[in-house]
C-alpha cells in the first residue's frame, strides 16, 4: 500500500555528511551553501510586528461565562484565519520554565561527541540532532534540536525521564526529570485548549479532547546558535506542524514568524505567555476549518535562541475524522481518514515537513484524492512513481 522507504543512506560516492558544530560555525562568515536559502525565502530584515492579542486562561479555569465566550471568540477568529495565539495565566510555573532553559543551556552547551550520545537515528524523530544534515541535502535548517517521545498513558510513566537516562546516563536524571515535569505540564494545558477549541467550533468540549487524553507527543528543544549571515540561512524553514497542536515557549531573543495576511510577521518574545498553534492534524479534525499556521524561525548574529516545543499528538489508534457537525455543502470533506503514525512515518521517511504537507500527504495517501499536487521541490526524492 505505501511506497518503499526512500532511500535515506548516503551511497559511497556522495559527499560526506557535513558536521554541524554550532560552537564553531556560529563565528564562520563563510556558510556552507547547504544553509544558504533562495532568495525568495530568505528573512527580510525589516518586519511587522503582529498585534495578536493574548487571551487569559485564568477565567476559562475558573469556568467564568463571560471569559468563556470572550475566549470562543478570539479563538475562533485566530484559528480561521491564521491558526496561532497566544495564552496568559496558562498555569504552568515560571520556575519550571526556566529550569527547563536552563537546562538546554547546559545539554546544547557541550561538546558535539557528547550530545551525539543522543543521535536521532534516520527514520526517528527522537534524540539529537545538529541541523539534519545527515537527512537533507539543502536548505539545511540553523539549528542543533533534541527530541522526546511524550506519553500521557498511564501505561508509560515517566517515559521522558527514562530516555534521557538511557540514552544520557545516570547524571542526567534531573535533567530528564525536569522535561517529564514539563511535558505533563503541557499536556495538561493542551487537554484544557482542546475543550476551548471545541466549545469554539461548536462541537462542544469533548469531542476534539478525548483524541488527546492519551496523547502520544513530541517534545523539542529548539537551539539557534549566532549565525554570521543571518539574513541568508534560516533556523527553521516555512511549515505547518504536521501535529495537532504546538505550545511553544520562546525565550526573549526572539526570531518565531506567523504568515498572515501574505505578509510575514515576528512575534515579541513574552516570557509569561506560551504561542499555542493549530497543527495540520487538527486542521483536517477540523475538516479544514481551522488553519494549520504557517511559521518559520529566523536566527541573528548576536545571541543563541532557544525555544521549547510541545507538539501534542493523538494517540496513535485514534482515527483522524472531523466531526459530521463540521462536514456541509460550505466545508466537504477535505482530507482522507488517517492515523497520526502514518503521517509521522510520511515526515520521516518520505515528504520534508513543509506548507504543504497535508496535501502531499492526502495525494499520497489516497492518490485519487483530487487537486492535491505533492511539493516537487521538497527535500526527499519520493521514490514512488504515482
Ligand atoms: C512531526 C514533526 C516533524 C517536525 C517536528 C515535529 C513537528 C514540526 C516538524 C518540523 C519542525 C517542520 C519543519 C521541518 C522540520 C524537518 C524541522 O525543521 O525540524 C520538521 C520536524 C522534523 O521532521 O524533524
Ligand atoms: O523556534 C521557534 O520559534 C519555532 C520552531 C518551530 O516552528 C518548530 O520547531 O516546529
Ligand atoms: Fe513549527
Amino acid at each position: 500500500m505505501y511506497p518503499p522507504t526512500v532511500n535515506q543512506t548516503k551511497k559511497e560516492n556522495e559527499p560526506k555528511t557535513l558536521v554541524f558544530d554550532g560552537s564553531i560555525l556560529q563565528h564562520e562568515s563563510n556558510i556552507p551553501s547547504q544553509f544558504i536559502w533562495p532568495d525568495h525565502e530568505r528573512p527580510s530584515a525589516e518586519l511587522p510586528e503582529f498585534q495578536v492579542p493574548p487571551i487569559d486562561l485564568k477565567g476559562i479555569f475558573s469556568g467564568d461565562p463571560l471569559a468563556v465566550s470572550t475566549a470562543c471568540r478570539l479563538v475562533n477568529e485566530a484559528c480561521k484565519k491564521h491558526g496561532f495565539f497566544l495564552v496568559t495565566n496558562h498555569g504552568v510555573d515560571s520556575r519550571l520554565i526556566a529550569k527547563a532553559h536552563e537546562y538546554m543551556d547546559d545539554f546544547f552547551g557541550m561538546q558535539l561527541s557528547e550530545k551525539q550520545q543522543a543521535q536521532r537515528k534516520i527514520g526517528d524523530h527522537c534524540g539529537y540532532a545538529s541541523s539534519f544534515t545527515g537527512r537533507f541535502s539543502s536548505k539545511l535548517p540553523w539549528k542543533e534540536t533534541l527530541s522526546f517521545r511524550y506519553c500521557a498513558s498511564l501505561h508509560s510513566p515517566k517515559i521522558v525521564e527514562g530516555y534521557v537516562v538511557n540514552v544520557m546516563g545516570e547524571d542526567f536524571r534531573p535533567f530528564g526529570r525536569v522535561y517529564q515535569e514539563y511535558c505533563e505540564a503541557m499536556s495538561t494545558l493542551s487537554l484544557c485548549i482542546m475543550e476551548l477549541l471545541g466549545m469554539s467550533i461548536g462541537v462542544g468540549p469533548k469531542y476534539f479532547r478525548d483524541f488527546f487524553e492519551e496523547n502520544d507527543s513530541i517534545m523539542r528543544l529548539n537551539y539557534y546558535p549566532p549565525c554570521q549571515k543571518p539574513n541568508e540561512t534560516l533556523g527553521t524553514g516555512p511549515h505547518c506542524d504536521p501535529t495537532s497542536l504546538t505550545i511553544l515557549h520562546q525565550d526573549q531573543v526572539g526570531g518565531l514568524q506567523v504568515y498572515v495576511d501574505e505578509k510575514w510577521h515576528s512575534i515579541s518574545p513574552n516570557l509569561d505567555a506560551l504561542v499555542v498553534n493549530i497543527g495540520d492534524t487538527f486542521m483536517a479534525l477540523s475538516n479544514g476549518i481551522y488553519k494549520s499556521c504557517l511559521h518559520r524561525a529566523v536566527v541573528n548574529n548576536r545571541a543563541v535562541r532557544k525555544s521549547l516545543a510541545f507538539f501534542l499528538c493523538p494517540s496513535r489508534d485514534k482515527v483522524i475524522t472531523p466531526p459530521r457537525s463540521l462536514i456541509n455543502a460550505e466545508h466537504p470533506r477535505t482530507y482522507p481518514d488517517f492515523i497520526w503514525p502514518t503521517l509521522l512515518e510520511f515526515t520521516q521517511k518520505h515528504y520534508r515537513a513543509d506548507m504543504k504537507t497535508l496535501d502531499a500527504f492526502s495525494n499520497w495517501h489516497q492518490p485519487n484524492h483530487k487537486g492535491i499536487q505533492e511539493n516537487k521541490n521538497n527535500d526527499f526524492e519520493l521514490s514512488v512513481t504515482r
